[in-house]
């Protein structure tokens, strides 16, 4: 069975349904995971205010160490949830053996990276072991610990393995009416995609996970699909049933 890298959106949060869809697939996986939603919580109940720019948060030096908690916990529930299932699974962040090199993106947006380098050996040797690698967007630079658009680190993963990137969030695709599931594309050009965004259709948390489909394919990616996290995604993604797939 076809090795994939998997995204987990934080807006799934870990369903039960999603992690034994994810356990039960018969091939290797590399998952990525975000925590948006979780992060956007516990800065609140920490007194502290969020502000998105152009769909990254922006992340003062102050907040950094709660967005690196709550991702390394969140990656460990997820670990718990896919072993207790059968599928044994290790939560990582970029700053285990040098995973995800970083360097920062824009100093206006405090502590936020783009990936420069990708180190997969740990993931390589998990994997060969029969481990599922669980990768929390944290990078690395001089300084510490970079947030990472979790899109943009699945995208830069799945290149540097040359894996499909399948991007899992709560819509069924990309939609041309966002309210209207029924109006999904099955299949995106990078032209198509540049119109869709400079029309506003595609929008918000979808802008990222576009680019990031696009730069994993440039990136050596063999496909990229982005679909809904429910059980019978991967089959459905797999047999193109299911999804939005984004094509170069
Ligand atoms: N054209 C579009 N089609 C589908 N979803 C879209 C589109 N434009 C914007 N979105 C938004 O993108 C969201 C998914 O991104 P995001 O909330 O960041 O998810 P995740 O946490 O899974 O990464 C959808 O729930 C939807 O609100
Ligand atoms: C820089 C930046 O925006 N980092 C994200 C990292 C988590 C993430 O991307 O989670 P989702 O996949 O749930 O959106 C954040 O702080 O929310």
């Amino acid at each position: 069975m076809e090795s994939l890298l998997v995204k987990i959106g934080g807006s799934l949060k870990g369903a039960a349904e999603l992690l034994e869809e994810i356990a039960a697939y018969p091939g290797p996986l590399v998952l990525v995971h975000g925590g948006g939603p979780n992060i956007g919580e516990w800065l609140g109940r920490l007194g502290f205010e969020t502000h998105f720019h152009n769909g990254l948060r922006v992340t003062p030096p102050e907040q950094m160490e709660v967005v690196e908690m709550v991702l390394s916990t969140l990656g460990k529930q997820l670990a718990h949830g896919l072993s207790a299932r059968g599928r044994n699974a290790v939560a990582l962040t970029g700053r285990d053996a040098g995973l995800l090199e970083a360097r920062l993106l824009e100093p206006e947006l405090g502590r936020v990276g783009e990936v420069s380098g990708v180190k997969t050996e740990v993931l390589e040797c998990l994997i060969q072991a029969g481990i599922t690698p669980l990768v929390a967007p944290i990078g690395l630079d001089g300084e510490g610990a970079l947030n990472i658009n979790a899109d943009t680190a699945a995208g830069a993963i799945a290149g540097a393995l040359s894996l499909p990137a399948v991007f899992l969030t709560d819509v069924v695709g990309v939609l041309r009416d966002p309210k209207d599931p029924a109006t999904r594309y099955a299949r995106l050009t990078r032209g198509e995609v540049r119109d869709l965004v400079a029309q506003g259709v595609i929008s918000g948390g979808m802008i990222p996970k576009v680019e990031a489909a696009l730069n994993a394919l440039d990136r050596g990616a063999p496909w990229a699909a982005i679909a809904r996290g429910e059980r019978g995604v991967l089959q459905g993604v797999l047999s193109g049933q299911a999804g939005t797939r984004v094509v170069l």
